[in-house]
């Protein structure tokens, strides 16, 4: 017996929502933009082998791989409850790049725990599952953030209420909105990227961002396109994150010309995403975001849209 999940590539905090808001998406075209880890029964208690357009940039040793990690907190997770733990052999195939602000950690975090709890008849329900992820996203980031997890595994727009027991809800978003996401092909480790923003923030920031969040969150449930588009604003990261991203500026305010209703950073970057409503707009933006975009030949533009569904099994093999 086996089996593979497949967990796609988010958007950390939509601009909007720094830490409490992201979006799972995936290419239109069927592209697997995620990673895939299949577990099967082991020889020994866990092995771990890597495949995948990525494998090369991910740790050399598979104790360093967060997948190992995964395993351990999902053990600990049994021992507590008294359920035996059985071999197994995991293979990871890396479809995400790293430090890239898709969300490439957490793609391997939710696969991995996901058919570890699968191959195992699911012993955990889904807050326990997803309070894991998280602890295994802050082992690598620095600090415990759920925008990336949640909805890479419960799919669609999630907001993390952290209240009453619940970690994230599903938002209601936009069907026609196009997603175009933009990787130049360069690394921005997250855990640098959050060091660098302020300890403290203005009074005027503060009162900015609670307009922005609470006004899209409003328009979300409203259903107003527009104006949801029109309080994606980041006044948290963005001001000082963009000195990181080559070219955003520019590329940001080309994609606003032509005809986007809203664009940011992804995560942590140096991914940029844009959303338009008109797929011609959206697949013209691509074609000029690949010019002039990206960087080298690891980088890549795909037209998305939301993922509603999260992480999937897809079969035994991969
Ligand atoms: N399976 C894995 N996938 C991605 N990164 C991993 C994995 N295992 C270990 N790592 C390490 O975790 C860190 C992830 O960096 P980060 O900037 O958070 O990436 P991302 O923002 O793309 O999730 C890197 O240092 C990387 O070497
Ligand atoms: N909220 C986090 C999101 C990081 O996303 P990643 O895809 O860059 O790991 C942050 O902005 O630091």
């Amino acid at each position: 017996m086996s089996v593979v999940v497949y967990a796609p590539a988010s958007i950390g905090n939509v601009s909007v929502g720094f830490d409490v808001l992201g979006a799972a998406v995936s290419p239109i075209d069927g592209t697997l933009l995620g990673d895939r880890v299949r577990v099967a029964a082991g020889q020994t208690s866990f092995s771990l082998q890597c495949v995948g357009a990525f494998v090369d940039k991910l740790p050399q040793q598979a104790e360093e791989n967060i997948v190992y990690r995964c395993w351990q907190v999902f053990a600990r997770e049994l021992d507590k409850k008294g359920i035996a733990l059985l071999s197994v052999a995991v293979t990871l195939e890396k479809n995400m790049p790293i430090g890239s602000g898709l969300g490439s950690s957490a793609c391997s975090i939710v696969a991995a725990l996901d058919a570890l709890n699968r191959f195992h008849d699911q012993p955990l329900n889904e807050t326990e599952l997803l309070a894991l992820m998280g602890e295994m996203e802050g082992e690598i980031s620095g600090s415990l953030h759920y925008d990336n997890v949640a909805p890479c595994f419960l799919g669609g727009l999630q907001f993390m209420v952290e209240e009453l027991g619940i970690i994230s809800q599903k938002v209601p978003c936009f069907d026609d909105w196009y997603w175009v996401m933009a990787y130049p092909g360069i690394k921005v480790p997250t855990a640098e990227a959050r060091a660098i923003l302020p300890a403290q923030y203005r009074r005027q920031d503060v009162i900015a961002h609670g307009r922005y969040l609470g006004g899209f969150i409003h328009a979300c449930h409203s259903q107003q396109p527009l104006l949801a588009a029109k309080m994606i604003h980041d006044v948290v990261a963005e001001p000082y994150r963009e000195k990181l991203l080559p070219q955003f500026n520019q590329a940001r305010k080309y994609a606003l010309e032509a005809g986007a209703i809203a664009s940011g950073i992804s995560g942590s970057g140096p991914t940029m995403f844009s959303i338009c409503t008109d797929l011609e707009v959206a697949q013209r933006l691509a074609k000029w975001l690949t010019v002039n975009y990206v960087q080298n030949d690891e980088g890549f533009v795909h037209v998305c849209q939301l993922d509603k569904q999260g992480a999937k099994v897809t079969g035994s093999e991969l």
